[in-house]
């Protein structure tokens, strides 16, 4: 992804992806890129398939049609269990589920023992109509109405990130009308689905609440997806006082008790040091509330430094490793508040891309081939496939890069530059900006595009009357539809014929 905050304005040349020379191999699958289980079966021209999870990806397109979205199930457990190892515990890692979530991957999210986030009333409804336990979830959002709050509220959900002054006014409120039911209140979170424990918002059984702190870190990323620099909508500023306000709020609500600070600082983040500096200074903070309201010492127990670290997208990405970013977290953490003679909480993070984001490769099938003349006599050859930014908007949205592959045999021709784009009506409606095909690349092949796991799916929409794609788990030979392709009629629910 490119720091192209807006694209390039009318007339302005954008300069072409660094894409380099025609890599010597165009069939080799990079295990950087490519989910865990991705495999190539059959040998020579012709042969050469690429398998997830023991599934061709040919017979997959014929059972299911194309695009189609192939969750290597593996890749994706695998995932989980290396952050829960890194950070010594599965409940300490949320999965973001605005990453990708579906029925499917709630239930083994709570087979894995993980937590879960959420940001609005639809995520939460599916995430508790999966089974998911409500106390292990967190609300968070910029915007939460006072319905959605209440929604959380009556599941029991483990707690709320809090991101606006107008946010504490409405849990008051809720605080308060929660107050007046009195002893009804029971029976109305009853009522409302709730999980059997009493209702929170009484000073005996208090809604746990963190703060989201703003804590003025210029992440290393696309300025749409950096979230803890000062002028943008999320969180309470730190240098402004407001994230010290927001605490003295929360504290003269005796129905709510303060149970963590949250730091986000964007997504896509190959840095480590811009967590290490966020860590740094959310300690810094809490050390200053704890001596200013002793009360903390025994109520936080959480310091949550958010989701954001970034994957692979093409083989010159190079992440940070899981495990060394844990460590240095905790060190930063204990070392600081030890230094300051507090506790040391439990560290939390949020990942969704770097969990769900490998594990998916979207696979579509060529429609039409032109080639252009570019200045200098290169020549650009657009290959169109089936599906395009209703399923993946990442590339029109913030440049992003992708890896392809020809996925339905094997080629020995060389490689040719060109641009896997949608059918969509739009120039832009482009999915693999610079890429290196085979030159014999012809309608009807099969192309998958690597880890498109994380916010493709999830941003996907209907434009053009598009159905959105299925999405197919495989593991060990076996595959199961988690999301089936939307039809015409499902496309037309909403209509008032
Ligand atoms: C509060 C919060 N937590 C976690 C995430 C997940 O981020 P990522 O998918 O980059 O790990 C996001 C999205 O950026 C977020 O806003
Ligand atoms: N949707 C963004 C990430 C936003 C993360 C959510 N705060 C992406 O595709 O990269």
């Amino acid at each position: 992804m490119r720091a192209h905050p807006a694209g390039p304005r009318h007339g302005e040349v954008l300069t072409p992806h660094p894409v380099g020379a025609a890599p010597s191999d165009l069939i080799e699958l990079d295990r950087k890129v490519w989910p865990l289980t991705a495999s190539r079966v059959g040998d020579g021209i012709g042969g050469s398939v690429l398998t997830v999870g023991g599934r061709s990806v040919i017979e997959l397109a014929e059972q299911y049609g194309t695009p189609l979205m192939v969750m290597d199930a593996d890749d994706f457990h695998a995932r989980c269990r290396e952050f829960t190892q890194a950070f010594g515990s599965a409940r300490d890692v949320h999965y973001a589920g605005k990453a990708f979530l579906c029925a499917g991957v709630v239930r083994w999210l709570a087979d894995e023992g993980l937590s879960l986030d959420v940001c609005t009333g639809g995520e939460l409804a599916l995430a508790l109509r999966a089974g998911f336990p409500a106390e292990r979830i967190a609300l968070h959002g910029s915007n939460k109405s006072l319905a959605e709050l209440r929604q959380a509220v009556d599941a029991g959900v483990g707690e709320i990130v809090i991101d606006s002054f107008d946010e504490i006014g409405r849990l008051v409120g809720l605080v308060d009308e929660l107050t007046e039911a009195g002893p009804h209140a029971d029976q109305a979170a009853a009522a409302a689905g709730g999980n059997g424990r009493p209702r929170r918002g009484t000073p005996e059984h208090p809604i746990d609440v963190m703060v989201r702190v703003t804590v003025g870190v210029e992440a290393h990323t696309h300025e749409f997806i950096a979230t803890a620099h000062e002028d943008q909508k999320f969180g309470f500023s730190l240098a402004a006082g407001d994230a010290a306000e927001a605490v003295r709020r929360v504290l003269a609500c005796s129905g709510l008790r303060l149970v963590g600070l949250h730091s986000h600082i964007g997504s896509q983040i190959f840095d480590p040091s811009g967590f290490e500096v966020a860590a740094h200074r959310l300690v810094g903070l809490l050390a200053d509330l704890t001596s200013a309201h002793s009360e903390l010492a025994d109520t936080v127990h959480t310091l949550d430094l958010g989701g954001g670290l970034g994957i692979a997208y093409v083989s010159s990405d190079d992440p940070p490793a899981v495990d060394a970013m844990a460590d240095s977290l905790r060190a930063i953490v204990s070392r600081e508040l030890q230094a300051a003679g507090l506790a040391v909480p439990r560290i939390a993070v949020e990942p969704g891309r770097a969990i769900v984001g490998p594990s998916m490769v979207t696979v579509y099938r060529v429609g039409t081939i032109k080639d252009v003349a570019l200045d200098g006599g290169q020549v650009r050859r657009y290959v169109s496939v089936d599906g395009g930014m209703s399923d993946n908007i990442r590339t029109a949205l913030y440049d992003a890069d992708y890896t392809v592959t020809l996925a339905s045999r094997g080629s020995q021709a060389p490689g040719m530059l060109s641009r896997v784009v949608g059918k969509h009506c739009e120039s832009g409606d482009i999915v693999v900006r610079d890429c290196y095909l085979p030159a014999d690349v012809a309608v009807g092949d099969l192309l998958a595009v690597a880890a498109t796991g994380a916010y493709c799916y999830a941003m996907a929409s209907n434009y053009n009357r598009m159905p959105r794609p299925a999405v197919v788990a495989v593991a060990d030979g076996v595959d199961r539809t988690l999301l089936r392709r939307e039809t015409d009629d499902d496309l037309m629910r909403l209509e008032n014929w």
